[in-house]
């Protein structure tokens, strides 16, 4: 009987057909399905480039494209429309990467177009570094190589890259970068096989998840085609795929990778994973940072499974409201100090506090933010009880030392919000989560497992309470964070709070979300600097690349803030016009103040704005601190000017304290990161007068 396999282009492709013509497509899939071979009415094309590929009638104006696999095994391709779909069918060749065993398309057509028309350079290659033989032995094909050597700019790759296989571009990518041969190799070494078939495309398919899906029956192919935009639940990068499915992790295991690398969807993935494999009773942990972060795992997780039973298997819950419950249930109701309570605290301490001579010879008070900070990253992170403790201990990651005087006096002010704090009965986030953890280690452990999610700006007691949560062993904690992406104080080291991941530790390094033109401003705010992950070791970008491309992000400067937000009215306007729908676009700026303002001139246009404690829908307008985790397929991000962003209040002077500021500075320029890699397809950036200093120059 004719086995169906779906090709991931398809899905896309699909998912944009009006209804009638994805009706027309699924009877057509399920003439396979009926065996009725001969009605099946596979086209070969005289003068295609490849000989398995062969087209389907879809309707009148509708053709599939399906690869005859071998042993009436078919995979459709793509649907198009009729000249397209020929066009593809003529130009596409398919064969089996001799390295990697996997299954690999190729614009052929466009390839020889481009041997057609390329000047030939004789010297100053881009690969001059790798020899013919190590091509070969990295998968490249044999024929490609002649080609390669023609190539001596990243834009001549780039011009070529839609034509070749994909991995193979990820290898070259990886080549044109810098990457010696050794380490493209050490990357790809997982997933070298041996003995390959180069004959075998049925074979190669079954190695190639990321790109074929096998479909197991009608209900696996309604429940994929019911969600078509979804391609993440059924193609998974191989790393993405390896890291999820992995049966075991001896201990913990922490995923890192920048923003768009699909974390989250290997979280969820791996969430699913465990909770088939628990019995009834047992439960996985599904956490991550914020509240909304938390209904957009489960909106997400209610898409991978249907299955009642590992729905009911899974928690997910932010790690704020974890901490809350835990203690809650334990000790009767807690309140939670509010912000503005908090704020008045620190203010009160600060104006009450010590003073000292800073560098620049005058004297000078700590800040609120310095007290508040010292508490939060010292005292809380190591749960310091008594000015002895504190005086002894390192103050890592803080900036400049403090003598043992202004210490004491440090220590006093800090410690009069603490016990101002137990006066009033009120406790923060940061003490529940250690409340909750002491709660749990007289009790037995809770869950099974527990997966992170925005692990990287969780502060010590949060990891002490995910540490209680489960007991120590194998696929005991998944953590997947990106330090490039941490936009509050934490610094953690996962070792010292007992989580060990060394050793056990992968990076995703394709970005799923932003086209290549997004990426490469966004990664550019960055400044290059590694950041240290939470086990420890630097981080950096490197092989991080984005595999669609777009337009070229939108940078304008207005002479007014007014000028600003009635351009900003339009745009959002514009989308809207263009179809794209009220959820699919956002707008962040650095101030609440801002957002506000914004949402109010947006709301007086007419323009939902999406009020999620009224259970409005519309657009999305919002901090860049609460876009963390989010995407949008359009997004301005405005109020880019020198006096907003870095803002003034999220600093320490340079002159307080040059150590501090340069980590001040840092995380801002993560923030800005953080609202820029939400875009998925377009990027529009405003500011009124100068702009600020973090936007790249010369863009
Ligand atoms: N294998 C895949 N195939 C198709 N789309 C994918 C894949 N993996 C991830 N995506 C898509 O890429 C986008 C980013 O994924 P995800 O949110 O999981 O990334 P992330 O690393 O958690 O991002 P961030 O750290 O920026 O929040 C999502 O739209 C997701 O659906």
């Amino acid at each position: 009987m004719p086995e169906l396999a779906l090709g991931r282009d398809f899905l896309p492709a699909y998912a944009k057909l009006q209804t009638r013509v994805q009706r027309a497509v699924i009877a057509a899939i399920a003439k396979f399905a009926e065996h009725t071979h001969a009605g099946l009415h596979l086209e070969k094309l005289t003068g295609a480039r490849d000989p398995n590929v062969r087209t389907i009638r879809i309707d009148r104006f509708y053709r599939g494209v399906v690869l005859a696999l071998g042993d009436e095994r078919y995979a459709l391709l793509n649907v198009l429309p009729h000249d397209d779909a020929i066009d593809f069918a003529l130009s596409r060749r398919f064969t089996v990467n001799q390295t990697l065993g996997v299954l690999e398309m190729r614009d052929q057509a466009g390839i020889e177009e481009f041997a057609r028309t390329e000047p030939v350079s004789t010297h100053g290659g881009l690969f001059d570094h790798v020899s013919a033989a190590d091509f070969v032995r990295l998968g490249i094909d044999e024929d490609l190589v002649p080609l390669l050597r023609v190539i001596t700019t990243d834009q001549q790759l780039k011009s070529l890259a839609g034509r070749l296989p994909e991995t193979q571009l990820g290898t070259l990518n990886d080549l044109a970068t810098g990457m010696t041969v050794a380490e493209v190799w050490a990357e790809l070494a997982d997933r070298v096989v041996s003995g390959v078939d180069t004959d075998d495309l049925l074979t190669a398919a079954r190695r190639t998840p990321e790109r074929i899906a096998f479909v197991s029956g009608p209900v696996e192919l309604a429940a994929i085609l019911a969600h078509p935009f979804d391609v993440w639940r059924t193609f998974l990068h191989p790393t993405q795929r390896d890291v999820a499915y992995r049966e075991t992790y001896s201990g913990p295991a922490l995923v890192t990778g920048s923003a768009g690398t699909g974390k989250t969807v290997t979280g969820l993935h791996r969430a699913v994973f465990l909770a088939e494999r628990l019995p009834d009773g047992e439960k996985v942990l599904l956490t991550t940072f914020t509240r909304a972060l938390a209904n957009a795992l489960t909106r997400q997780l209610y898409r991978l499974t249907a299955d009642p039973a590992v729905r009911a298997r899974i928690d997910v819950i932010s790690v704020d409201k974890l901490a809350h419950d835990i203690v809650t249930r334990h000790s009767g109701k807690v309140s939670v100090a509010e912000r503005e309570i908090l704020d008045h605290l620190w203010e009160t301490a600060a104006k009450a506090g010590p003073t000292y001579v800073n560098r620049a010879g005058q004297v000078t008070g700590v800040s609120a933010a310095f007290l508040r900070r010292e508490w939060e990253q010292v005292v809380l992170a190591q749960q310091l009880t008594t000015l002895d403790e504190y005086l002894g201990t390192t103050r890592k990651g803080r900036g400049a030392a403090l003598r043992a005087t202004q210490r004491a006096q440090v220590w006093t002010a800090v410690d009069s919000v603490a016990r101002e704090l137990a006066k009033r009965r009120l406790r923060t986030h940061t003490q529940l989560a250690d409340d909750a953890a002491a709660i749990l280690r007289r009790s037995s452990a809770r869950y099974r497992h527990v997966v992170v999610d925005e692990g990287q700006d969780l502060h010590p007691a949060q990891w002490r309470l995910l540490r209680a949560l489960v007991p120590p062993g194998p696929n005991d904690m998944f953590l997947l964070a990106d330090p490039h992406q941490r936009i509050y104080d934490s610094h953690v080291s996962l070792t010292q709070l007992g989580i060990e991941v060394r050793g056990r530790t992968r990076r995703l390094t394709v970005n799923y979300r932003t086209t290549h033109e997004i990426l490469n401003l966004s990664v550019r705010v960055l400044s290059g600097d590694a950041a240290t992950g939470l086990d420890g070791q630097e981080d950096t970008l490197r092989g991080y690349r984005s595999i669609t491309r777009g337009g070229a992000p939108d940078l304008v400067a207005h002479p007014s803030r007014d000028d600003e937000h009635e351009a900003l009215v339009e745009r959002v306007g514009t989308w809207l016009d263009q179809g794209v729908e009220e959820h699919a676009i956002g707008v962040a700026a650095r101030t609440g103040q801002l957002v506000r303002t914004i949402s109010r001139i947006l709301g007086e246009a007419h323009i939902p704005v999406a009020d999620d404690k009224r259970g409005v829908d519309g657009v999305r307008v919002a901090t860049m601190h609460q876009m963390k985790g989010l995407e949008f397929q359009c997004l301005a991000v405005v109020g880019l000017d020198a006096g907003i962003l870095p803002a003034p209040n999220a600093l320490t002077s340079a002159a307080e304290d040059p150590h501090a500021h340069r980590q001040d500075l840092q995380r801002e320029r993560c923030l800005l990161f953080v609202a820029l890699t939400r875009a998925r397809d377009v990027l529009y950036l405003s500011h009124a007068g100068t702009p600020s200093p973090l936007l790249p120059a010369g863009r």
